[in-house]
């Protein structure tokens, strides 16, 4: 069987894979960064998604601790640097470098990259009191990054409209992702973000893309959603992630996947194998809206948008 991959072309007219196989947070992530929780397991997910086809997409970020795990992955690996494409992410939640440029330039040394192939804000929560930095400066200190070619895109994450409003009112260098919270019973991570992303032509990242398979109720089986997931399963023969991940995919947007099982980030590599009509897509998108919302991650700052989540 030949392999095929699919991209997405971002707004400075490059490239991303439109899925990243090893996301190194959520299941990965550590709280400290010791000789004792280094995880060797992680290195060998790494290791292996780095034999598999085409171009392998591996999620990092400082807050997550194990650059020691990709580093080490990377340097045992045989893929040449362009068929490898790293996202990195400053931590502007909790200090772990002093900014932007300084976050940069250490996780470099650490991996031995000469750059990333993008550079990401984790997420809005920015102060000029706890960072020392405004939004904005921070936005200007990603651009120098682009520029120096360290980083080869930049973008933000978790940022809703009026973030993004706050980025493009001072930006030279629009933000080329916002990678959010995104499945479906998650459609909107906060009002409008979708739509107002698309009318920006800045490419989405969809984090948690499989939480209906993440948290599922006792009786899903009799939900017309995992029901419909069911009929795509045997009709592709595929897995329901595997469908769900299409289906993230054919809404234009990156999904972002992580697992312990390396048949399972095989089955993300392989996932052009197949198709969704537009009518499985919307049907797959309806169903989804008919649930409540589900939000896995950063409950305290936006669970006051759950219920326009699910409005789109
Ligand atoms: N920017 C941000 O703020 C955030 C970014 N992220 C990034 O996104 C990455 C992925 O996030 P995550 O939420 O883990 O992504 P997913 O929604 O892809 O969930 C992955 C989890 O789903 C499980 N899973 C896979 N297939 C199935 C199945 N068929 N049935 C049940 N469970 C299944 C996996 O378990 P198993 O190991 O058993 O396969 C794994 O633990 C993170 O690692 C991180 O890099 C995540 C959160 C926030």
């Amino acid at each position: 069987m030949t392999f095929t991959q699919n991209f997405i072309t971002l707004n400075n007219g490059n490239k991303i894979p439109d899925v990243a196989i090893v996301g190194t947070g959520t299941r990965w992530y550590k709280q400290e960064e010791t000789a004792e929780n280094f995880n060797n397991e992680l290195v060998t997910q790494i290791e292996n998604a780095l034999t598999l086809p085409g171009i392998v997409h591996i999620d990092a970020a400082e807050v997550y601790r194990t650059y020691p795990e990709v580093g080490k992955a990377l340097s045992q690996s045989k893929k040449p640097r362009d068929e490898i494409f790293i996202t990195d992410k400053y931590s502007t939640q909790l200090k772990v470098t002093e900014n932007p440029i300084a976050g940069l330039d250490i996780s470099l040394k650490r991996l031995n990259l000469d750059y990333v192939d993008l550079y990401l804000l984790h997420s809005p929560f920015v102060s000029k009191e706890k960072n020392g930095f405004t939004l904005e400066e921070a936005w200007k200190q990603m651009e120098t990054l682009y520029k120096s070619g360290k980083a080869k895109n930049i973008g933000v994450s978790n940022f809703s409209v009026k973030d993004l409003e706050k980025v493009l009112a001072v930006c030279e260098i629009k933000p080329q992702i916002n990678q959010i919270e995104f499945n479906a019973f998650l459609q909107n991570q906060t009002p409008g973000i979708v739509k107002f992303c698309e009318s920006q032509n800045i490419v989405m990242e969809a984090y948690s893309p499989l939480s209906p398979l993440q948290k599922r109720s006792d009786n899903s089986e009799n939900d017309p959603f995992y029901k419909f997931v069911d009929k795509l399963v045997a009709k592709y023969d595929k897995t329901e992630a595997q469908i769900l991940l299409r289906w993230v995919t054919k809404r234009g947007i990156v999904a972002v996947t992580t697992s312990s099982k390396f048949s399972r980030v095989q089955e993300a590599q392989n996932l052009f194998t197949f198709d969704l009509t537009n009518e499985e897509v919307n049907e797959i998108t309806k169903l989804g809206l008919q649930h409540k919302a589900q939000r896995l991650y950063w409950n305290e700052e936006y669970d006051k948008f759950n219920e326009m989540s699910q409005k789109v």
